[in-house]
């Protein structure tokens, strides 16, 4: 059994964890950069990939070059992980090694247009019988994931213009700053996240007290979460500053590709597993910051649905201020993709997937507790009534908590607090939609000539985790924006 030893399930379990505010989904040491000498054979492969070049951009003489390596990489031994087994670190790096030789090997190859159905990208035994081995340790399928290009895969470093400490990336694509930068904002959001978290266990502890002096610490907790959630806002911004958009989109996301979503289509085979196996594994989602624990901690903390739309709840006092923007539920729900959000956990790793059942299984949720102790529609015309929910615990800190109120009602306060928390992480998914049309979207417009049919324009480009990215991008913020309670 693997001691995931950066969990942080020991948030709500164990509140006082020294670990925890070190590391959120990061793991709480740098991670390891070289492999023991018995796994040196994938290491070096990995080194030389370095002058690869994507298959659909390479000239004859660099395809034989990326040919040559190829052919060393099917001639590697079968190297066993056996001597990884039982170390979190080891198996990590050896998963973001094969991960990575997986992607270069399958996007060095030129893709073929010249069949409706062209051969699976066949991934050679020297790789595909450790990589599944791993898989199966670890709980993860056998493509590239955030969690191998960000969370386990930086480096500290000296920072040229300051005495800080920078984060930098151990293996990259293209070896470009653009990428390391890529990389880098996710995880600069991971490690802005560690307050979000806390603050997130915070409400929790305070849910189960539940009298007027715990709601109002409640509603401040939110409004601090509100600020993490604009700082996380401003770094994903900073993309612009480092990674240039073309840069991105011709060359280092094609490498991203996962099973069946190259430019062909190939699905991938992975030599030597068992027929299961095979089949289980030939369509794959490539690495999306969709994965990203932090943005799906959020979302749960908060109880936004991606599911379904939340639709307008038949309590009228609590109706989502969707309700005046003309999206139906049906409209929105052929719109979204309901089972990404869901899809993309399990592309986490087995200890964040866990944390997030946690979360979700815990009650009440925030929004459930806002609902039941928040401001009613209703109760606008008595403001008084904030004053007299829930009058539980001690007569100290009951009295304490009339001296300090005021004039302040903390249904209200709490009300609008979660809305204020909701409405930034609106706003961080009104800001990433920006970033995808820049990245994505424009640079896709830039390839598609006028005259081509409407199947190629920005409605139906794909992410890398395969959504109809556009529509479903805006499904993600139409469901975020549904959980916001009616004030007025
Ligand atoms: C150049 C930068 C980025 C681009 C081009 C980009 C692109 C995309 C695309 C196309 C999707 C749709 C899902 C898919 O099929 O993959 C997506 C989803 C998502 N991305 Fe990004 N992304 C970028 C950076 C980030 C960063 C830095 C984060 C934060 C950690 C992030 C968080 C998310 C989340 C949480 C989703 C799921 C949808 C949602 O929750 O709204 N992205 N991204």
């Amino acid at each position: 059994m693997l001691a995931f030893n950066t969990s942080p399930i020991s948030v709500i379990h164990n509140p006082v964890s020294v670990d925890f505010p070190e590391s959120g989904f990061m793991p709480g040491r740098p991670p390891l950069t070289r492999l023991p000498s018995a796994c040196e054979p994938w290491e070096t492969k990995l080194d030389d990939a370095k002058y690869l070049i994507l298959g659909d951009e390479a000239t004859t003489e660099e395809m034989e070059l990326n040919e040559r390596w190829r052919d060393q990489v099917r001639k590697l031994p079968e190297i066993s992980i056996d001597t990884l087994r039982g170390s979190e670190v080891l198996l990590r790096r050896a998963r973001v090694v094969l991960t990575f030789l997986v992607h270069l090997y399958v996007h060095s190859q030129v893709p073929k247009f010249d069949d409706d159905n062209p051969s699976p990208h066949l991934i050679p035994r020297s790789v595909s019988l450790p990589l599944l081995n791993l898989c199966n340790i670890l709980s993860l399928p056998p493509v590239l994931t955030y969690s191998d290009t960000v969370l386990y895969n930086w480096i500290v470093v000296p920072n040229e213009s300051s005495t800080k400490l920078g984060l930098d990336f151990q293996t990259t694509f293209t070896q470009t700053p653009d990428e390391a930068h890529f990389y880098r904002i996710s995880a600069l959001i991971e490690v802005r996240g560690i307050e979000a978290l806390q603050l997130m266990r915070q409400c929790l502890e305070e849910s189960s007290i539940a009298d007027s002096l715990s709601i109002l610490r409640i509603a401040t907790h939110l409004r601090k979460l509100a600020v993490v959630i604009d700082e996380m806002s401003v770094l994903l911004m900073n993309m612009y500053k480092g990674c240039d958009p073309a840069v991105f989109y011709h060359r280092i996301r094609p490498w991203f590709r996962g099973g069946g979503g190259g430019k062909d289509g190939r699905l991938w085979k992975f030599e030597g597993a068992d027929d299961l196996t095979a089949t289980k594994f030939e369509k794959l989602s490539g690495p999306s910051a969709g994965q990203s624990s932090i943005i799906h901690a959020l979302d749960v903390f908060l109880g936004i649905r991606h599911d379904t739309h939340m639709g307008r709840p038949k309590d009228a006092l609590s109706s989502p201020a969707t309700s005046t923007n003309n999206h139906s539920p049906q409209a929105s729900e052929s719109r979204s993709d309901p089972t990404f959000m869901t899809r993309m956990q399990n592309y986490m790793p087995q200890a964040h997937r866990e944390f997030l059942d946690q979360l979700r299984a815990h009650s009440p949720a925030v929004r459930d507790f806002v609902q039941e102790h928040g401001l009613r529609k209703s109760d606008n015309s008595s403001k008084s009534n904030g004053f007299f929910v829930s009058f539980r615990g001690n007569i100290l800190r009951t009295l304490s908590a009339w001296y300090f109120l005021g004039t302040i009602d903390p249904a209200e306060e709490l009300t609008k607090s979660y809305n204020i928390a909701v409405s930034a992480l609106k706003r961080f998914r009104d800001g990433h939609i920006k970033i995808v049309r820049t990245y994505i979207i424009d640079q896709a417009a830039r390839d598609i000539p006028a005259f081509e049919t409407p199947s190629d324009s920005a409605e139906n480009l794909r992410g890398t985790g395969g959504t109809l990215l556009l529509p479903f991008l805006q499904a993600c913020g139409e469901n975020t924006k549904a959980s916001l309670f009616d004030l007025k």
